[in-house]
């Protein structure tokens, strides 16, 4: 009998290696999740208004600034509307994403993490295969976007290569109107002394979550928050049952983050969550996959370069407040993350005085 798991972590097919080479019937067994990781309905909140959706058309408006760090302060979760990146533009980032998942599994195997043609483009499966028992139902293929150096994308997939970039150069702005309203509100400003913090780095990742013969069994991404200060997720429009956030830090329920046409979804990861004494917050949240179809999701992270130190600011501590987090280089940050599996917070917790 094959061994699946030798095939897609080892012979770097990866799950969508998988489904396109077998009919799957049942799912294999590497993928079934404890029943605790599972999204069962008990879960999951059914109202669909718990997700504040934003229309920034206007980011002057004081209306505007309220909504995004009240949503910041609270759920660490919001959607935005009316961004000022059109429709087409969104669709041809996906378009991409699919077009290079539909490459030839020999084709994508070139961009394989670890022997990638690309040092800043390489692909993957899961989360951490090598130390998970259990496998997430997911690829996803990662670009770092270093402007500076002026070739970086030379080696990117060319069925992709100018919709990623041109994403990034989109995306960069919004995510800077958005911090400066968080920090304004902190009674900062971006400026040379927290830009390389808050916006050093910028990652996207194309998520591809295949279809999934038994989906209830298993999870496509599983519970984390993201480790970065902010992150902007295009999620595809008519693909419903797919993002999930936890609605409070002390219980077990979630809350579907339904697809909007044109919208980002708009999330605050862990250092915003330090840098702000917590006065921000980081949401934990997961995705569950399909059974019928195939599905693409697209964040963009934004963070801090490797060697930032990330503390709570001294400018948002007042008087006698004492820093809730210890002081930790951020490339440390990342090796306790990527050193773990995905479970939740604990990243973050990790560092909590
Ligand atoms: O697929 C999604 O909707 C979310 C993916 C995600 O949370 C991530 O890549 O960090
Ligand atoms: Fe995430």
């Amino acid at each position: 009998m094959m061994d699946m798991r030798d095939f897609v972590v080892n012979q770097r097919n990866g799950v969508k290696g998988l489904v396109d080479y077998l009919t799957l019937t049942t799912l294999p067994s590497p993928y079934i999740q404890p029943l605790q990781e599972r999204l069962t309905s008990d879960k999951i909140l059914s109202s669909s208004s718990l997700i504040p959706v934003i229309d920034v058309s206007d980011w002057t408006n004081t209306e505007v600034a309220r909504e995004i760090c009240d949503a910041a302060a609270k759920l660490g979760l919001f959607q935005i509307v009316n961004h000022g990146i059109a429709p087409e533009e969104l669709k041809a980032v996906i378009a991409a994403a699919r077009g290079f998942f539909e490459l030839s599994a020999e084709e994508r195997r070139r961009y394989w993490r670890g022997s990638s043609v690309s040092e800043t483009a390489w692909l993957t499966t899961s989360f951490n295969p090598v130390k998970e028992c259990v496998l997430e139902w997911r690829d996803f293929l990662k670009f770092e976007y270093l402007p500076q150096q002026h070739d970086f994308a030379t080696t990117w997939p060319r069925v992709c290569k100018e919709q990623v970039i041109d994403h990034f150069k989109m995306i960069k702005p919004i995510a800077k109107k958005i911090l400066n309203i968080l920090m304004n509100n902190l009674n900062l400003t971006i400026d040379e002394s927290n830009e390389n913090i808050l916006m050093g780095t910028m990652r996207m990742n194309f998520n591809y979550y295949p279809e999934c013969p038994e989906p209830s069994l298993a999870v496509g991404t599983g519970r984390h928050s993201d480790i970065n200060t902010l992150t902007l997720l295009l999620q595809e429009d008519d693909i419903l049952s797919s993002l999930y956030a936890r609605a409070t830090e002390d219980g077990d329920k979630w809350i579907h983050v339904p697809p909007i046409p044109g919208a980002l979804v708009v999330n605050i990861g862990d250092v915003l969550q330090i840098l702000s004494n917590d006065r921000y917050r980081s949401v934990e949240h997961c995705v569950v996959v399909n059974k019928l179809c195939s599905r693409v999701s697209i964040p963009v992270f934004c963070g801090p370069v490797h060697d930032s130190v990330i503390e709570p600011l001294p400018k948002v501590l007042k008087k006698n407040e004492m820093a809730r987090y210890r002081k930790i280089v951020y490339s440390e940050y990342l090796k306790g993350f990527f050193g773990r599996l995905h479970d939740g917070k604990k990243t973050i917790e990790s560092l909590k005085l």
